[in-house]
C-alpha cells in the first residue's frame, strides 16, 4: 500500500512525541488498482489545461502547515502561464481570512484567486435577493461575507458561551424575523444554537437551511483528521427532518458562480482535490478534468474500492508531484 504524505509536526526536545496522523479509513476490500499518473499524462495534463482549481485543506495544507513542494509547484503554474484558483469548503475563514492564511505561510495569491463556502452562502442569498435575516452556525468567516453582501445576521460565535439547563418551564424565545439558517463548520457549536437554528426552521414559515457543505471529515490539525461540517448538518437535519441547500463543493451553485468568475471551458480547467465526494465529484459535475491528490482525506483503499463510483482522470501522490515533470513540461509549454 502507497505511503501518505503527512508533513508531521517537528518535535521538540523535550516535548511529548506527537503522533502520526491516524486516518477514520473504513476498512474496505481492494478489488482494482488506479494507477498513478505517469509522467506522459503529467505533461499532457499541463499541456492542455489552461486553469487549476485547488482545494485548499490536503491539497495545498494540512491545519496550518504548507505542504511540502506546493510553493515551487505554484511557481512552476505560473511561470507556464497557467491561472490558478483556490476553492475551499471550509467556512471557518471569509476570503479575506483566507488571503492571510495564505500570506501567513508564505504563499503569494492574489484576493481574486480565493473562493470559499462562506462566501458562498452570502453569494447564494444575494442571488435570491435574500432580504430577512440568518441565523448562523458558524464562525467568523460566515458572519464577514454576510457583513460584505449587507446581510443581517445574529449567531455564530456571540451564542458560543449560551448555555441551556432545561430547567422546569425553560422556554427559549427566537427572533421570527429570521429567514435563513447557515451552518457551517463551528468548533463552538452547542445545544443552544441548535435548539435556536431547529426553532427558526421549524417555526419562521419558509426559513430555508443553508449549509456551506457537509464533508464527514477534515484535517483541520496536520496530526489527525477531525469531524466536519456534516456533522454540525447532520444535528439540523437531525432535529428539522428537512434536507439543506448545499452551497459548497460539489454544488450547482457554486459551479455557475466559479465558472463566471473565471471564463473558461470545461475542458480548459483542471480541478484538484483531495476528496472524492466533494472535490473530484464537483469537477466530473461541470465536465472538468479531475486530479485527486492522496495527500489528504482520501487513501488508495478507498480509491480503489469496488464501492466507489468517482474516478478521477489523474491520480497523484502529492501536487508537487508535477514537479517531476519540471523540465519537458516547460519546454512543451
Ligand atoms: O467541514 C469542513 C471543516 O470546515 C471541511 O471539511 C473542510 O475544511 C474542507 O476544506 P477543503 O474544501 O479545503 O478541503
Amino acid at each position: 500500500m502507497q505511503v501518505m504524505l503527512r508533513s508531521l509536526p517537528s518535535t521538540r526536545a523535550g516535548a511529548r512525541p506527537v503522533r502520526p496522523a491516524r486516518k477514520m479509513t473504513p476498512c474496505l476490500a481492494a478489488s482494482r488498482s488506479i494507477p498513478r499518473a505517469t509522467n506522459e499524462q503529467k505533461i499532457d495534463l499541463l499541456k492542455k489545461v489552461e486553469c487549476f482549481i485547488f482545494d485548499c485543506d490536503g491539497v495545498i495544507w494540512l491545519g496550518d502547515k504548507v505542504i511540502e513542494g506546493v510553493p515551487e509547484t505554484l511557481d512552476m503554474l505560473r511561470s507556464m502561464g497557467k491561472k490558478v484558483f483556490f476553492v475551499t469548503n471550509n467556512s471557518t475563514k471569509s476570503r479575506a481570512g483566507y488571503m492571510s492564511k495564505f500570506q501567513s505561510l508564505g504563499l503569494d495569491v492574489k484576493a481574486e484567486e480565493i473562493y470559499s463556502s462562506s462566501y458562498a452562502a452570502a453569494a447564494y442569498l444575494e442571488s435570491i435577493n435574500f432580504q430577512k435575516k440568518v441565523y448562523v452556525i458558524g464562525e467568523t468567516g460566515i458572519l464577514e461575507e454576510l457583513d460584505l453582501k449587507g446581510i443581517r445576521h445574529l449567531g455564530g460565535p456571540s451564542d458560543a458561551d449560551k448555555r441551556v439547563t432545561l430547567k422546569s418551564g425553560e422556554f427559549m424565545e427566537h427572533d421570527h424575523g429570521v429567514g435563513a439558517v447557515v451552518v457551517g463548520f463551528d468548533r463552538y457549536i452547542n445545544y443552544f444554537k441548535i435548539q435556536y437554528a431547529t426553532l427558526c426552521i421549524r417555526e419562521n414559515p419558509g426559513c430555508l437551511f443553508i449549509a456551506t457543505n457537509r464533508d464527514a471529515v477534515t484535517h483541520l490539525t496536520d496530526a489527525q483528521e477531525w469531524a466536519g461540517n456534516g456533522s454540525m448538518v447532520g444535528a439540523i437535519v437531525g432535529s428539522t427532518k428537512r434536507e439543506p441547500i448545499v452551497v459548497g463543493k460539489p454544488s450547482d451553485f457554486m459551479l455557475k458562480n466559479i465558472s463566471a468568475t473565471l471564463g473558461l471551458r470545461p475542458d480548459q480547467i483542471c480541478m484538484v482535490g483531495d476528496r472524492l465526494d466533494t472535490d473530484i465529484m464537483f469537477g466530473k459535475n461541470g465536465g472538468l478534468a479531475t486530479s485527486l491528490v492522496l495527500s489528504g482525506v482520501t487513501t488508495e483503499e478507498v480509491l480503489n474500492s469496488p464501492d466507489n463510483k468517482v474516478i478521477p482522470d489523474y491520480v497523484l501522490s502529492k501536487l508537487p508531484d508535477l514537479l517531476t515533470v519540471k523540465e519537458s513540461a516547460m519546454v512543451a509549454a
